[in-house]
């Protein structure tokens, strides 16, 4: 099949909340967005739902078992080169021991602290809503 480059990519994202503190991922010098900070996560292979490609993702880039708490409404953003739809997921740590695969790092940051960073262009679209929603659970 050729590819087009207007078909929009649905993205999930995790938003992982322990401790008070939201993991967040700085995209590394190989990833397309280099340097700049997401929530982790990644494409919908085919057949497979949101929730398991974001439980998927998390557990290949991240080596973390997690549970989902709520899925936020999603945005769609257009690149240069692709549109996303971006799907977040506020996630709790279930089970595994936190290594990091693909990215250059990723740090734990109060809600207060995540507007500060140098988000993805879509990213930019959520993070309100993300710090007004993780301001109630932590
Ligand atoms: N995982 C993730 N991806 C995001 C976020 N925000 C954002 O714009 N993206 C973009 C970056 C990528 O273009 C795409 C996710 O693709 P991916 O991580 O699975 O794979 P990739 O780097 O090979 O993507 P690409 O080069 O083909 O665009 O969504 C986010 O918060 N999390």
């Amino acid at each position: 099949m050729i590819s087009t480059t207007n078909e929009v990519r649905q993205v999930t994202c995790a938003i992982i909340i322990d401790n008070g503190k939201i993991l967040a991922a700085l995209r590394s010098r190989q990833m397309s967005e280099s340097w700049k900070w997401e929530f982790p996560g990644g494409k919908i292979d085919d057949g497979e739902t949101a929730e398991e490609c974001i439980k998927r993702e998390i557990t290949e880039e991240l080596a973390l078992n997690i549970s989902i708490t709520e899925r936020l409404t999603s945005v769609i953003h257009t690149y240069p080169s692709k549109t996303i739809e971006l799907i977040p997921f506020i996630c709790t740590i279930n089970g595994g021991t936190l290594h990091v695969v693909e990215h250059e790092k990723v740090s734990w940051f109060e809600p207060e602290k995540l507007k500060s960073l140098n988000w993805a262009e879509a990213d930019l679209r959520i993070i309100d809503k993300v710090i007004e929603k993780v301001q109630v659970k932590v």
